[in-house]
C-alpha cells in the first residue's frame, strides 16, 4: 500500500494537460488561456462621453461660457455630424462623442434656459469627462496573456474587447459511474435493503464547483458485464472517468476487474489512508480513472484530495486546492500507519474536528469546512498543535 504523498505525487505524474480547444466565451468560465489574447479593436472604438452633460470644443468657451445647444446625442446613437465650433451638444454617459467635440461638462456644473447652456466649472479643462480613443487598450494591443486564469473579470473584459471566442485548456469531460444495485434514488419510497443514493450528488456538486458541467451520470448494476460496458462506453466520450463503489474486496465489486478488461492500466491501487483506502487510480491511454471507494464520505473525502488537483492538471490550474495550516482546539489520537482525514472547521484562526467521521455518514462533511490532515505517522496530537487543513 502507498503514502497519500506518493498517491498525489502519482496522480501528478500521470496526468497530462487536455489539448487546448476554442472555446465560446460562455463556456470558458475557470478555464486558464492556452494563447495570448490581442485586442482587435481600440477600446473605446470611439471618444466616448463618461458622465451626463453637455459637449463641445473646449476651444468655444474661450471668450463666452454660454452656448446653444444644437443636438442631442445619447448612449448609443452614431453621433457623426458636426457641432459647430461655439455649440453645445446635450450628451449621456457612453454616447459617442461628435467628431469636432472634445470636452463634456457634467450637467450639475451647468444651467440651461432657453435652448442655451451656461457652464458654471471654472476648473473644466480641455478633454475632460472624455474616455479617449484606445484609452483602455489599442487594436493589435496584447489583452491577456497565455496563462491568465478567465476570472468572471477577464470574461468581461474579452467580451468588451469585441473577442467571443478564446483558446483555452479545456474542461474536462466527466463520465460518473455510479455503481451500487443497493442505491434508490432520494424521493421515492424506501426499500427495504436499499440505501437512498448520495454520490452523484457529492460528486456533480463538488464538480459544477469547479466549473465543470459536462457529467455524463451512468447508474451501474452490480456485474461485471454491465460495468464493463458503461466503463468502455465512458472511456470512448470522456476525458475522466470517476466511479463510485464497487472497489474493494466484496464478491459484488467489480470495478478492478472491469478496469482490467477495459485495459485501464493501474496507477495504484489502495492508499494509506482513512477514509478511502480502496482508492483506485488507473490511466487508460491519456484517461484518467478514478475507482472512488463506495461509502459517502470516502467518495467525497477521496474526491477533494485527489480528483480535484487531476482536474487542475487536466486543465492547467494550479490553484484550486486552499490549505492553511492553524493550531487544533482539541487534542485527536489514532493509531500511527493510516493518514486520517478529519471532517473539521476552521474558525477563529483555529482548527476544531468534528464528531462523526465514520465514512457511511456524512452528517459531519455537511458542516465541515475543511479536511484535516493528520499524518500517517501521527498517534496523539495535543490541543495547540499545528495541522494541515484543505479548505473547501
Ligand atoms: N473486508 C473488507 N471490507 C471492506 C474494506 C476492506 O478493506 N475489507 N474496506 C472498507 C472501506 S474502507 C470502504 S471505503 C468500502 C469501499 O467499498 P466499495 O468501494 O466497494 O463500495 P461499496 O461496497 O459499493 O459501498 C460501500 C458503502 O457505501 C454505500 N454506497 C455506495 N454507493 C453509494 C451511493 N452512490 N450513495 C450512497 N451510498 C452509497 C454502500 O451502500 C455501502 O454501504 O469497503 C469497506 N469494506
Ligand atoms: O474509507 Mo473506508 O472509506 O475507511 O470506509
Amino acid at each position: 500500500m502507498i503514502s497519500v504523498s506518493e498517491a498525489r505525487e502519482l496522480v501528478q505524474q500521470h496526468i497530462k494537460l487536455l489539448t487546448p480547444r476554442l472555446s465560446a466565451l460562455q463556456e470558458a468560465a475557470a478555464c486558464i488561456l492556452a494563447a495570448d489574447v490581442v485586442a482587435p479593436y481600440d477600446i473605446p472604438m470611439w471618444a466616448q462621453s463618461a458622465v451626463d452633460g453637455y459637449a463641445f470644443a473646449f476651444e468655444s468657451l474661450h471668450n463666452q461660457s454660454e452656448l446653444p445647444i444644437s443636438q442631442v446625442v445619447a448612449a448609443g446613437d452614431g453621433a457623426t455630424e458636426i457641432v459647430g465650433s461655439g455649440t453645445a451638444v446635450r450628451i449621456f454617459t457612453g454616447a459617442a462623442l461628435p467628431p469636432d467635440v472634445d470636452t463634456v461638462v457634467m450637467q450639475e456644473q451647468t444651467t440651461t434656459s432657453a435652448g442655451k447652456v451656461q457652464v458654471n466649472d471654472s476648473s473644466l479643462s480641455p478633454g475632460a469627462n472624455v474616455r479617449p480613443i484606445g484609452s483602455e487598450i489599442g487594436k493589435g494591443a496584447l489583452a491577456l496573456p497565455a496563462g491568465t486564469p478567465l476570472t468572471p473579470a477577464a470574461l468581461g473584459y474579452l467580451a468588451m474587447l469585441g473577442v467571443a471566442e478564446v483558446l483555452v485548456y479545456p474542461k474536462p469531460l466527466v463520465a460518473l459511474l455510479v455503481t451500487g444495485k443497493e442505491l434508490q434514488a432520494p424521493g421515492t419510497e424506501p426499500v427495504r435493503g436499499k440505501v437512498f443514493e448520495a454520490n452523484s450528488f457529492t460528486i456533480i456538486a463538488a464538480l459544477e464547483q469547479m466549473g465543470v458541467k459536462d457529467v455524463h451520470l451512468f447508474k451501474v448494476d452490480d456485474s461485471l458485464e454491465a460495468t464493463t460496458a458503461v466503463m468502455s462506453q465512458a472511456l470512448q466520450n470522456a476525458d475522466l472517468v470517476l466511479l463510485t463503489g464497487g472497489i474493494s474486496v466484496g464478491d459484488y465489486d467489480y470495478v478492478l476487474p472491469a478496469t482490467v478488461a477495459c485495459g485501464v492500466r493501474q496507477v495504484f491501487h489502495k492508499v494509506k489512508q482513512k477514509p478511502g483506502k480502496p482508492l483506485y487510480f488507473g490511466m487508460a491511454g491519456d484517461k484518467p480513472v478514478f475507482g472512488l471507494p463506495g461509502n459517502p464520505a470516502s467518495v467525497l473525502s477521496c474526491f477533494y484530495q485527489y480528483v480535484v488537483p487531476a482536474i487542475g492538471k487536466l486543465m492547467q490550474r494550479s490553484n484550486l486546492s486552499r490549505k492553511v495550516q492553524l493550531p487544533l482546539s482539541a487534542p485527536v489520537q489514532k493509531k500511527p500507519g493510516l493518514t486520517h482525514f478529519l471532517k473539521g472547521r476552521v474558525e477563529n484562526g483555529t482548527i476544531t474536528p468534528l464528531q462523526a467521521q465514520e465514512s457511511y455518514r456524512l452528517s459531519s462533511f455537511a458542516l465541515a469546512n475543511c479536511l484535516v490532515e493528520i499524518p500517517e505517522e501521527a498517534a496523539v496530537l495535543e490541543a495547540g498543535s499545528p495541522v494541515e487543513a484543505w479548505l473547501f
